[in-house]
């Protein structure tokens, strides 16, 4: 039954969520045996986001529709708090509806609001998990590593407090939306998010290596090889994104850019990402470092998928040479100056890979990625065809050798 939700739907059926890839209705002449049996047999046939047919005896099962394939809205601006918080405490925002039980996306318009005697919520909720320690600050909240009490399974608990602007409250609720329906190997997945007494909490999977950033700290810089690697996942995570998704990450950086024990890398936090079509447009609400902003963002043009492109050049020259690229030497403990630094990006020419210490793909990969005109840069999906992407693909280079030889970062004081 992992993974599956149950709760009673408008018509006299049940719903079933399948670890919120897959909504089904079942009729209530079902038994709750019948439906332990047919949870256990469906979540072992569903894949990618797809049901294959199930076994005989289970027809009474009827398919609505993948997940990923409903419409999510975004609320509209400036609304008073009455319209996206009910009276019982559950968050709404168009198709989302999320409480204390958990987070639910309705595509039916006919749908009612849950109501507490309603549901039968069979998914972990807050109680069942213990925290183990913080893992990490950010501006939206705290990370935490937690355990599930019964199961043992870990993950990363994100608890970020309501009692925020506006706007960021707006960034969360894009964040919950494109995390829940993700299904990319290079996207972190958000398998849970609760709100309570102020506050969201997102159940994150957790990355046990934690983010490039913890990475470089230890190691410095970061081989070419291993690099490719990394840049070929992020891409992946990137061609999901921008071509699926249709959304522009905003914050590609390198603590949004987490990494496991298996050397697999995966991007996180959409709190500033934007549908591109959404009624917000083009209106900046940005609230973390300007370090890997693409210059057409600084400058207040418009920009799109490509800004991503910038951030991601720009992360990937900082992992090669260990120092974040506009900082001219080693030796300088801190960068320029915020306005210094906003100045250099917007008007001077863009950095580069030094050509006597890096391989010519690698120099043009990176040149290709921080062009100061966005139109001069190729897309994600393009740059994954690039040389020095291509350079190592038959070398089976296994970045698990690299972090996995790391110390995990929870064994580091935070
Ligand atoms: N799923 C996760 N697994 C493991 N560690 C995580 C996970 N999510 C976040 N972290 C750790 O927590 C840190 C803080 O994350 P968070 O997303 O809150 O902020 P940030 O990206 O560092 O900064 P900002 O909020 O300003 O963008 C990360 O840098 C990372 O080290």
């Amino acid at each position: 039954m992992n993974g599956v939700l149950i709760r009673g739907g408008s018509r006299g059926g049940v719903r079933l969520y399948f670890n919120s890839l897959i909504e089904c209705t079942v009729w209530r002449s079902f038994t709750f045996e019948s439906l332990q049996l047919l949870c256990s047999s469906s979540a072992q046939h569903s894949h990618g986001g797809t049901l294959s047919p199930l076994e005989e005896g289970d027809e009474i099962m009827k398919i609505k529709k993948p997940l990923k394939e409903l419409k999510l809205s975004v609320p509209a601006q400036n609304s008073p708090i009455s319209t996206f918080l009910t009276a019982s405490g559950t968050f709404h925002d168009g198709d989302l509806l999320l409480n204390l039980k958990g987070l639910r996306l309705v595509s039916d318009e006919n749908e009612s609001l849950p109501s507490e005697g309603k549901e039968i919520d069979l998914q972990f909720s807050l109680e069942d998990l213990e925290t183990i320690k913080v893992i990490g600050k950010g501006s939206g909240g705290v990370v935490q590593l937690v355990r599930h009490k019964w199961v043992g399974t870990l993950f990363a608990l994100k608890v970020i407090q309501m009692n925020i602007q506006e706007e960021i409250r707006k960034q969360i609720v894009q964040e919950l939306k494109i995390n829940q329906a993700s299904q990319c190997p290079n996207v972190v997945v958000c398998y849970h998010s609760f709100y309570h007494n102020g506050a969201i909490s997102l159940v994150f999977e957790y990355m046990d290596r934690g983010s490039l950033v913890d990475v470089i700290r230890q190691v410095k810089t970061i081989l070419e090889p291993y690099l490719a690697v990394v840049c070929k996942q992020v891409l992946q995570g990137l061609v999901y994104l921008h071509h699926e998704r249709h959304v522009i990450h905003r914050d590609i950086k390198p603590s949004n850019l987490l990494v496991n024990h298996r050397g697999e890398v995966k991007i996180t936090d959409f709190g500033v990402s934007a549908m591109l079509a959404n009624s917000m447009g083009q209106r900046d609400t940005f609230v973390g470092t300007y370090n890997y902003m693409a210059p057409e963002r600084i400058s207040g043009s418009t920009y799109d998928y490509k800004s991503d492109i910038w951030s991601l050049g720009m992360v990937i020259l900082e992992c090669a040479i260990g120092r974040f690229p506009y900082m001219k030497s080693e030796d300088q403990q801190s960068g320029p100056g915020f306005y210094e630094l906003l100045q250099a990006i917007v008007g001077s020419p863009p950095p580069s890979a030094p050509p006597d210490q890096f391989s010519p793909e690698f120099c043009s990969f990176v040149s290709a990625c921080i062009q100061k005109d966005p139109r001069d840069r190729p897309s994600s999906l393009e740059l994954l065809s690039h040389p020095f992407i291509k350079k190592f693909e038959d070398k089976d280079i296994d970045l698990s050798i690299l972090v996995g030889s790391l110390e995990p970062p929870v064994n580091f004081p935070r």
